[in-house]
Parts: structure tokens; C-alpha cells; sequence
């Protein structure tokens, strides 16, 4: 029966898009059968649910077409003691790890023995930023919006496979992509899989790499992520656009990375085909694993996302008030903790209990403002304040004096409209991919601090309290 296993897998290797198989048959293991029945083991119980709702049928019918009749499959969890039989393709479990997924790479178990992570703290990787201790697995919401990334991410946090070990995570701001990395660096450290996690976003690794090279350390940098770390943790890919000689740089460290079947995660908000200056040496390789996208989530899922955050933080929040602040607040999550924050430090505060009424307070400026703010709204807004025509806004003219206002005004409309980039670069007579460029430039600019920032918060302000109307 084992045989025929391997003969179904491989029929649904070729009916199946090649990332279905590879996260969720591919990992699948014979365990044994009995007269008309056989027994499958799934890495995890995530993936069992997945696959009894959408494959369990296909592999019943696959054993059918072999001619052996009715099979009825039984699908089981591995654990630590029942471990997938060993099969041509299957690569030595890791000592003493939960689960064992077949899929993308994982790195060695280090032989010297690490002191595990207490759990509920911030940790800090081997390399970059430190890991926010609410970001894991357990803390995220899943819904049909973010199933595949978030298997996706748990796949490559548990595998101990070989093959390829890279996904992009790609969403609109505020939509979980830091979550879901960061979560990949909390198991494989609190697992004690590896303490060699390197979290840093793609503006970190361009700094470090720029004083490395002044301080003529550049050998130490390139030796740090391309011999050093067994996960890469890489966010905000988008912010490498224009930036040559990084990206060179790390198009040869994810040769290495990738060689040695290490696990890289990128997150971004764009694809990287839709990134501005961007070399096709790295762009190919940023798509070499998955790509998965992170939709916003619907109103069950955003409820979900606030009954979790409720509880975890201890508030007490009604019904009605939950599912209130989840129909009006429905661009990204991010906006929804901050309703949920906002209507418990008001109640707090004033002393009031929560209620319909306190929340409406809370929400009303916002949503108000959002649903008038328009692109032609902050068009006008930013003419006025920079004495410049509409025309002249949307026109071909490279002066400083009309970028800088020109730029500003994409950003804002990307940040208070809903409309998608294309819909903005085509209001200002521009690409796609221009609209893309001058965000980074602006995002840029106010990591400065300076007059810039400065501008920009007035302009907010100007829009967030209803003046710019
Ligand atoms: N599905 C989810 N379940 C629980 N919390 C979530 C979920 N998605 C996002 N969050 C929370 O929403 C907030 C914003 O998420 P996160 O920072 O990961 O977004 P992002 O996509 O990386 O945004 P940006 O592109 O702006 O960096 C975080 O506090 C995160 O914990």
C-alpha cells in the first residue's frame, strides 16, 4: 500500500499547482492501512484540517483510478513519537522538534545546547532588531485572508526539509507581515532550533553594509549573512529600489543562503516585478520561493482579530461594541487595535463604561474624515499650501519645487485614500511604479526628522482634522 502512496503523490504532483503540492501533499507520510483504509500522517494539526477540506477527496479518488476500489483515508498528526516513515525524498527529522514538514529548509539543529526562550518576552535575534513578544503563531488571527500565508510561514518555521526555503509575504501596510515574520524567528528560537536569526529590514542591511564598507569591515558584513545565519528575516524589500550596489550585494548573500537551504523571509508591500530599480538578478531571486499575499481581513475575521486582542490585553469589551468597531474600521488590523486602544483608554480615562455611544465618540472624527478624503481632495490641499496649479502638480516638470510637492501628494493619497496605486499614478499622469518610487522617497525623507517631517505632519494634521475638506 505504501507503493501506492508514492504512486498518488506523484499523480497529484502533476495535477496540482506546484505550491499546493509542495506545502501540503509533499509533507503528507504513509503510516499503515487495513482492509480499505489508510492512514496518513500531516505535519501539523493545521494542515490535517486543511487537507481534509481540500484534498482528502482528490487522494480518495487518486487510489480509486489505481483500481484498488473504495479507499477511505484516515489522517493523523505526527508527533514526537510517530514519525513519518522514512521515503526516498525524506530528510533526517530534527532532534527533538514537534513537527517535521518536508517542505522548505530548515537549518541544523546547533550541536551545543540552547537555553530555551521564556515565553511572553521580546527576543532579541542574533543580528538587527529585537522580535516583539506579541508576534508569534499563537497571537495570529487566521482567516481566509491570511490561511496560506500563515501556513506558509508555519511550514517554513517547523521544516526541516531541504529545497527551497524563502517566502515573500506581500500586503498593504497594517495587514500582518511583520507578525507572520517575526513569528517565523520566535518558533525556530523557542524551539532552540536555531539562535542564529537575523531580523532586519532591507533599510538596516543597506546602512550596515554603506559603514562596512567605510569602515573597511565589508569582509566581516558579507561573512556575517552569507556564513552566519541560519534565518533571515528581510522587511520592507521595497525600500531597496535604487539602491545598486545593495542589491548586488544581497543577490549574492541569497546565493549563499539559499545553497545552504537556510530559511529567508521577505516582506513588502509591493511584488517585487512592480518594484522601481530593481535588478532582475535579485528580483528573480526575492520570487524563488512562495509568494504569498495577505488580503485584509472580513468582518468574522476582524471580529476575531479583536475578541483576541481584547482578552489578551484584558479588556472587557461588549458584543455589540465589538462588532461595531469591526464593520467601521475595515482598511487593516493596525487601525483596528487602535479603535479597540482608543475605546478602552477613553472608558478608562473618563471613567464611562464601554458602549455603543463611547465607541461612536471615539470613531467618528475618523471615519468622517475617511470617507470624504479623496485624491483630488489632498490634490487641492497639498496646490494651496506649495502656491502651485493643479497642472502644474500633474505635469512633467522635474524642478524641486514641484517633486517635493508632487511626491508628498502621492504619499498622502496613498495613506488616506483607499485607491489602488495604479488609481493614484494614473491621477498624477504617472506609472505604477512611479507612484511606488516616490513613496519610498518620501518614507525616506521622514526618517530624517527634519523641516520635512515637519510639513508632512501639518499636512496631516490639516486632512486628519477635516480642514483640508
Ligand atoms: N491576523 C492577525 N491577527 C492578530 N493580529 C494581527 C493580525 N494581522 C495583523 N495583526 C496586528 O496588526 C498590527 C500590524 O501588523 P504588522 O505590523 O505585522 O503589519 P505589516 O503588514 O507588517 O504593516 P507595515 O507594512 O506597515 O509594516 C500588529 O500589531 C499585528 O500584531
Amino acid at each position: 500500500m505504501e507503493q501506492y502512496w508514492e504512486r498518488v503523490k506523484s499523480e497529484m504532483k502533476h495535477s496540482l499547482p506546484d505550491h499546493s503540492y509542495r506545502m501540503w501533499i509533499q509533507p503528507m507520510g504513509y503510516q499503515a492501512s487495513g482492509s480499505n483504509e489508510v492512514t496518513l500522517s500531516c505535519p501539523n494539526s493545521f494542515s490535517k484540517k486543511r487537507i481534509k477540506e481540500n484534498y482528502l477527496a482528490g487522494i480518495e479518488a487518486q487510489f480509486t483510478k489505481l483500481g484498488l476500489g473504495q479507499i477511505k483515508i484516515d489522517l493523523m498528526v505526527e508527533t514526537k513519537g510517530v514519525k513519518k516513515k522514512a521515503s526516498k525524498a525524506a530528510t533526517q527529522p530534527v532532534n527533538g522538534g514537534e513537527c517535521e514538514t518536508p517542505l522548505l529548509s530548515f537549518p541544523r539543529r546547533p550541536s551545543r545546547p540552547m537555553q530555551m526562550a521564556l515565553p511572553g518576552l521580546n527576543i532579541r535575534s542574533d543580528s538587527g532588531r529585537m522580535l516583539k513578544k506579541g508576534y508569534t503563531f499563537d497571537r495570529f488571527v487566521v482567516g481566509d485572508n491570511s490561511d496560506f500565508a500563515y501556513s506558509a510561514a508555519l511550514s517554513l518555521a517547523q521544516t526541516s526539509s531541504v529545497n527551497n526555503g524563502a517566502i515573500y509575504l506581500l500586503s498593504d501596510t497594517g495587514l500582518g507581515k511583520s507578525h507572520l515574520s517575526q513569528a517565523v524567528g520566535h518558533h525556530v528560537i523557542s524551539q532552540g532550533f536555531s539562535d542564529k536569526v537575523y531580523y532586519v529590514t532591507a533599510e538596516d542591511f543597506t546602512n550596515e553594509m554603506v559603514s562596512s564598507i567605510k569602515n573597511n569591515t565589508i569582509n566581516g558584513f558579507k561573512e556575517k549573512y552569507r556564513r552566519k545565519c541560519d534565518v533571515l528575516i528581510l522587511e520592507d524589500v521595497h525600500f531597496l529600489s535604487g539602491k545598486d550596489a545593495t542589491q548586488k550585494e544581497l543577490a549574492m548573500t541569497l546565493d549563499y543562503l539559499m545553497d545552504a537551504e537556510k530559511k529567508i523571509i521577505f516582506s513588502g508591500c509591493y511584488l517585487p516585478d512592480d518594484i522601481p530599480k530593481m535588478n532582475e538578478q535579485l528580483k528573480s531571486r526575492l520570487t524563488l520561493g512562495m509568494v504569498t499575499k495577505i488580503d485584509p481581513p472580513n468582518f468574522k475575521t476582524r471580529v476575531k482579530i479583536l475578541k483576541n486582542k481584547s482578552k489578551y490585553d484584558g479588556f472587557v469589551i461588549p458584543n455589540d461594541v465589538t462588532e461595531y468597531l469591526a464593520q467601521e474600521l475595515c482598511d487593516n488590523v493596525r487601525q483596528l487595535e487602535s479603535g479597540l486602544m482608543g475605546v478602552a483608554r477613553k472608558s478608562a480615562l473618563l471613567g464611562e463604561k464601554i458602549d455603543i455611544n463611547l465607541a461612536r465618540g471615539v470613531l467618528s472624527t475618523i471615519s468622517r474624515n475617511k470617507k470624504n478624503i479623496t485624491v483630488d481632495v489632498i490634490k487641492k490641499l497639498v496646490c494651496s499650501e506649495f502656491s502651485l496649479s493643479e497642472k502644474e502638480l500633474v505635469s512633467t516638470s522635474r524642478k524641486q519645487t514641484v517633486v517635493k510637492p508632487r511626491q508628498m501628494a502621492i504619499f498622502l493619497a496613498r495613506k488616506y485614500t483607499d485607491q489602488p496605486l495604479k488609481t493614484i499614478g494614473r491621477s498624477f499622469n504617472r506609472y505604477h511604479a512611479t507612484a511606488i518610487y516616490s513613496i519610498n522617497a518620501v518614507e525616506k525623507k521622514l526618517k530624517q526628522q527634519g523641516g520635512f517631517t515637519e510639513q508632512m505632519n501639518y499636512l496631516c494634521r490639516k486632512i486628519e482634522s477635516g480642514k483640508a475638506l
